[in-house]
């Protein structure tokens, strides 16, 4: 992988290779864009075929993270961590600790907080070396596990893509194909279990296929066959590029929405998608819930203060829907235009010179 080529390409500022031998850290530290404040996004840890599809899978979800938080409104870049390892059989203390100390040395450019792999724990170990470590045990005063709130604004997102593409924003009745059931999707469920919808699920976990089964009355099928299901809605909930051309031609759905990043395997997939007359909701813009929640940690966490703004994000999904309508372009475009017309903006206002005093000219 030609990596300086691909930074440039796509404006990223810095990488970081952390490697700690005793504990087996191999850590990379992806930080997009800085524009609108500090790089803030989970660290992931999983079993990579290879250092360059960890390398490429860490740019990726940075990139992601800065359109995310630009998106969701917050105050925040786009940053990444990934740990290649798996998170079953490979963690232990030391790997944390050492991590913690790699983001410390980061001073503040890069925030992490879980994804998939990692856990409460984890950012819990970590917080013994940094406070740049979001996500941490309620003890501390911090928001826990950001899941359950991710879920929710996942769900108020799908509302909002009933709406555009039925007329009305009750899931009761609708048919719901959940891919993964995880940590997100698990209460992804639960919600749409209340409101009456009617689920399909898969994991390559078989406990977690049979709680949902067992808990929400859900209905199993093969990992391959959820594509295929007859259903009014497809939620992605595991990893990323489902959405690709083996898949597409087999998608029944009416909606795209659900919490997996970098759902598309290309750009293109989304222009085709759009062609098909399927409304997709933006990965970034539907599961922001949980970088929102653990955001508000910034600030002093605020429970509800965080919901309301994760509420919030049926508006922020119509609003997509609406900007795709106007320009007659694709969700996916519509959602990159929101973004970066909002870090493009910052941008101009930053380059402003503002007098902070840390030159002596100031004091004499
Ligand atoms: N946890 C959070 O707050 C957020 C998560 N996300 C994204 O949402 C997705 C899910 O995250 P979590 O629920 O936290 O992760 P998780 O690891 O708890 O759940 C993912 C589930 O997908 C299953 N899975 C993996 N490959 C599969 C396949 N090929 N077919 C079917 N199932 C498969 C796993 O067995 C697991 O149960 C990830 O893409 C993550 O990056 C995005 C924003 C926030
Ligand atoms: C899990 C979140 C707190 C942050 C993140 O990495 C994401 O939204 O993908």
């Amino acid at each position: 992988m030609e990596i300086f080529k691909y930074m440039k390409e796509y404006d990223y500022e810095q990488l970081v290779f952390c490697q700690d031998e005793e504990s087996g850290l191999k850590a990379i530290i992806a930080i997009h864009d800085t524009t609108l404040g500090p790089a803030l996004g989970g660290t992931r840890m999983w079993t990579y075929a290879s250092e360059d599809e960890a390398i490429e899978d860490a740019l990726r979800l940075s990139k992601g993270m800065t359109y995310k938080n630009a998106a969701a409104g917050l105050n925040l870049g786009g940053g990444k961590t990934v740990i290649i390892g798996d998170p079953k059989t490979e963690k232990n203390e030391e790997m944390f600790r050492a991590f913690g100390r790699y983001i410390q040395g980061l001073n503040g450019r890069y925030i992490t907080a879980e994804d998939v792999g990692t856990t409460v724990h984890d950012m819990d170990t970590i917080h013994e070396e940094t406070d740049y470590v979001t996500g941490i045990s309620p003890a501390f005063g911090s928001s826990g596990n950001p899941s359950p709130v991710t879920a929710y604004g996942v769900y108020r997102g799908m509302k909002a893509a009933a709406m555009e593409a039925f007329g009305s924003d009750s899931l009761e009745g609708k048919v719901i194909a959940v891919q993964g059931v995880g940590n997100v999707a698990y209460n992804l469920c639960k919600h749409l279990h209340e409101e009456g919808a009617q689920l399909i699920v898969t994991d390559i976990n078989k406990e977690a296929v049979n709680r949902a089964v067992e808990n929400f009355g859900a209905k199993a099928v093969e990992t391959e066959e959820i594509y295929a299901v007859d259903c009014d809605i497809y939620a992605p909930c595991a990893l990323g590029a489902t959405i690709n051309d083996d898949t597409i031609p087999q998608i029944k759905a009416k909606v795209i929405a659900g919490a997996a990043n970098n759902q598309l395997k290309e750009a293109r997939h989304g222009d085709i998608i759009h062609e098909m007359g399927i409304v997709y909701t933006p990965d970034y813009v539907i599961n922001a819930g949980g970088v929102i929640n653990v955001a508000d940690e910034l600030y002093g966490y605020n429970y509800d203060r965080a919901m309301k703004r994760v509420e919030g994000l049926y508006d922020t999904c119509t609003r997509v829907f609406e900007i795709a309508r106007r320009d007659n372009i694709p969700t996916y475009m519509a959602a990159d235009r929101m973004a970066e017309e909002r870090i493009e903006k910052m941008r101009k206002t930053k380059s402003t010179f503002i007098q902070n005093e840390h030159h002596i000219l100031s004091r004499r």
